[in-house]
């Protein structure tokens, strides 16, 4: 099925390039926005985007485009892949064009003060839009090069879904629908957190021991979060939570794990950061799932570890200290307690 009018994508750095071009090649007619006008000039000259996935070939579907009135205003279907810093704030202001359309963060991140997810202020900006989140292991890099993907789409619109899986679906990209979109969103924010220690313990060497009791104690924590905040947790046994959570927290492709490794190489959060120059939610997500953890009692002794290291000083081996010789628990706790 073909859309009538074009599909938006808002953002131009990898993900949104990744998604203009896939939907580009299923045959949609794109309009890919973003705020750099140079950028998008250089993109419909050249063909390439100056700034991320620089090699990638942009598809004779795509247009890039600055303008995001018009933008707004010609396409129904709307993918959102900006940084969850700049959601918000880069919609607000057009509240007035988003009734009726069809809105998907792809955006991985947490509000700071409100702890709203990105599907929320979607819906907080734009009450009368519908609504859908489209997560799950889906490195930027891999997508464009056409590795075997697989993703979900959550709504509890279920013509939603199905309209964005038949735009999305293809030979290389596998989409399934999930009517928890919480449970979906809130997998994709998390896991970014633990990418980051799984890339610190990888830069160290610690072994693939360590590699396996990180992931599957990060899902453990996550869903125990989860669980306090109403969600699923077998939501987290799809793609969106532990396929996401082994595929950021294995990956030298993933921003977050880049930060944790060149934490472990000694450079500071700061240096880490700059040297990386694309997006790492689980900066921004870490502090606020602590405060939030610690306000619902939620025990994360993960978050509170990476914490400690990245802002309270504490060093690593005081770390690891703590989170090994703490009281012992029992396993699968977080599914047990919910009487599953
Ligand atoms: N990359 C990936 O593999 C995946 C990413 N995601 C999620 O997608 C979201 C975007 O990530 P990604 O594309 O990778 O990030 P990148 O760092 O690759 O690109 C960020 C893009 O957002 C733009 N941007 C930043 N601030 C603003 C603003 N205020 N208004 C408009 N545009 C802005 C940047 O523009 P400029 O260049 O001008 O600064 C740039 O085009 C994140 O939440 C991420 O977690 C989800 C799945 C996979
Ligand atoms: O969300 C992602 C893969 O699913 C991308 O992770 P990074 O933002 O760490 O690159």
């Amino acid at each position: 099925m073909k859309n009538q009018s074009p599909v938006a994508v808002l953002g131009g750095g990898s993900f949104g390039t990744a998604i203009a071009n896939l939907l580009a090649e299923n045959g949609h007619r794109v309009r890919q926005w973003m705020r750099n006008e140079t950028q998008a000039e250089t993109m419909r000259s050249q063909r390439q985007n100056p700034n991320y996935l620089t090699d990638v070939p942009i598809l004779p579907g795509v247009e890039p485009v600055n303008d995001l009135v018009q933008t707004l205003d010609e396409c129904e279907l709307i993918f959102v892949a900006l940084p969850s810093s700049a959601l918000r704030q880069a919609l607000q202001p057009h509240a007035s064009r988003l009734a009726g359309k069809l809105l998907i963060s792809m955006t991985k991140g947490i509000e700071a003060q409100s702890f709203m997810l990105m599907s929320q202020i979607l819906e907080d900006i734009a009450p009368d839009a519908r609504i859908g989140v489209l997560s799950g292991p889906n490195l930027a890099r891999e997508i464009a090069d056409h590795a075997l993907t697989a993703t979900v789409i959550a709504s509890d619109d279920e013509t939603l879904c199905q309209h964005v899986q038949d735009v999305l679906h293809g030979r290389t990209f596998r989409v399934y629908a999930s009517p928890d979109r919480f449970g979906v969103e809130l997998g994709g924010a998390l896991k970014n957190v633990y990418a980051i220690m799984a890339g610190l313990a990888a830069a160290l060497n610690m072994g693939e021991n360590t590699k396996s009791m990180l992931i599957t104690r990060a899902l453990a924590e996550m869903t125990r979060f989860a669980v306090k905040l109403g969600a699923n947790p077998m939501t987290f046994l799809g793609l969106a939570g532990v396929g996401d959570l082994i595929v950021t927290c294995s990956s030298p492709k993933s921003r977050n794990y880049q930060v944790g490794w060149a934490l472990g190489e000694g450079l500071g959060l700061d240096e880490a950061v700059d040297r990386l120059g694309e997006v790492a939610e689980g900066v921004n997500t870490l502090k606020v799932l602590k405060a939030k953890a610690e306000e619902l009692q939620v025990y994360m002794p993960l978050v509170s570890g990476l914490y400690a290291i990245l802002f309270e000083k504490y060093t690593l081996d005081q770390v690891i200290e703590m989170l090994m010789l703490s009281e012992p628990k029992t396993d699968v706790d977080f599914i047990s307690s919910t009487g599953f």
